[in-house]
């Protein structure tokens, strides 16, 4: 049985944005919190201007420290990685390399492994064998949850107490944290609710209108259902704060580094234009969703076209030309 008092101290290990929202919050909740940095000089910056360069304007309390060795987070109880989902394979290596395994490992990557299918929690399971493994994911921008907004996410792990125990440690009253032991449906949330806000952002992006987004968020949150369902995920985790929240939020604001990437796309710009330098997860998703699909016959319209969009395969009238010449179905 766990309880929140076992979680005193938070390891963090990537320090961008989410990183340090997710520093606040647990300082917020009152956990004493090990920041990780791989970057010795990020670490010299964060420490001298106590914020978190990704994360500008918003001081980190004493109770945060940083630091850019790993073995220092041996002291934290449980561990989040808070680094981009292609990347989450090396730093989870090097976390093996210098802790023991055991401890709760919770992902908060947002994506699918592109070299191998694998979803962020699976990719932790097989570069750190022997952690325990948690995800949290849901609506919430590093900016809101560091401004101290109303946030809620879902946490979820295969172990319903151990979910419960992380939630209640890492809760604070403007950071809600539901529990969950449906990991793989949280995940797959959080995976394919980014290919979906850059096909929003496209359709405004090409001047469709608001009407075209709707219809697009709709038809995708059931290509996210049917795909979900087909990886495992349970109905009522995709309705939730993880999967429907989610495409909510990413779907409908710029703040959105996906919607944005969709908009810039839509505006006429290549994949690299686009992204300008800044990290949006579902390009990296899309293909390999839309591959993972196929594999389970599971159709994914949008997934297949945001895929050949970035691809640079098809232009973006004329892939939308064709999710609109799609035959006319029955809605479910
Ligand atoms: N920002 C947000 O609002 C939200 C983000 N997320 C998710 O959080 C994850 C991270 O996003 P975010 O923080 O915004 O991204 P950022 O681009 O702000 O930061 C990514 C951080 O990861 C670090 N990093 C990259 N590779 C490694 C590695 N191998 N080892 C250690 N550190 C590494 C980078 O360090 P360096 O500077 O050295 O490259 C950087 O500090 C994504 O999956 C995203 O979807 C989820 C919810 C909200
Ligand atoms: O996941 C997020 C909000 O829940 C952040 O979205 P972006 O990565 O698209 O900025």
């Amino acid at each position: 049985m766990s309880s929140a008092a076992e979680f005193q101290t938070i390891g963090i290990a990537g320090a961008g944005a989410y990183g340090a929202a997710l520093a606040l919050a647990a300082a917020r909740a009152g956990r004493k919190v090990l920041l990780w940095a791989r970057d010795e000089a990020t670490v010299a910056a964060i420490a001298t201007n106590r914020e978190v360069p990704r994360l500008p304007g918003v001081p980190l309390p004493d109770s945060i420290s940083v630091t850019s060795s790993l073995a220092n987070l041996a002291e934290a109880q449980a561990l989040i990685v808070t680094v981009p989902t292609q990347n989450l394979r090396q730093a989870c290596d090097a976390m093996a390399r210098s802790l023991p395994a055991g401890r709760p490992v919770i992902s908060a990557a947002k994506g699918i492994e592109q070299a191998t299918g694998l979803f962020t929690t699976q990719v932790i399971a097989e570069a750190w064998p022997g952690s325990t493994t948690a995800i949290l994911s849901g609506p919430s921008f590093a900016a809101d949850i560091g401004r101290g907004l109303p946030t809620a996410v879902t946490l979820a792990a295969e172990d319903p107490d151990l979910a419960q125990a992380l939630a209640q440690a890492l809760s604070s009253p403007a950071f809600r944290i539901y529990h969950s032991a449906d990991p793989r449906g949280v995940e797959i949330g959080g995976a394919a609710k980014n290919v979906l806000a850059i096909a929003a952002g496209i359709a405004i992006g090409l001047g469709y209108g608001e009407s075209a987004r709707a219809a697009l968020v709709a038809r995708g949150f059931s290509e996210l259902r049917r795909f979900g369902e087909a990886y495992g995920a349970q109905g009522e985790t995709l309705m939730g704060l993880s999967g429907l929240g989610d495409v909510v939020l990413s779907c409908a604001s710029a703040q959105s580094r996906n919607f944005a990437f969709g908009l810039a796309l839509g505006q006429g710009k290549t994949a690299a234009e686009a992204a300008g330098g800044k990290l949006a997860e579902g390009a990296f998703t899309a293909s390999i969703l839309a591959e993972m699909a196929l594999a389970r016959g599971v159709e994914t319209p949008i997934a297949d076209a945001v895929t050949a969009i970035i691809a640079g395969h098809v232009s973006v009238r004329e892939s939308v030309a064709g999710l609109l010449a799609r035959p006319i179905r029955a809605e479910i």
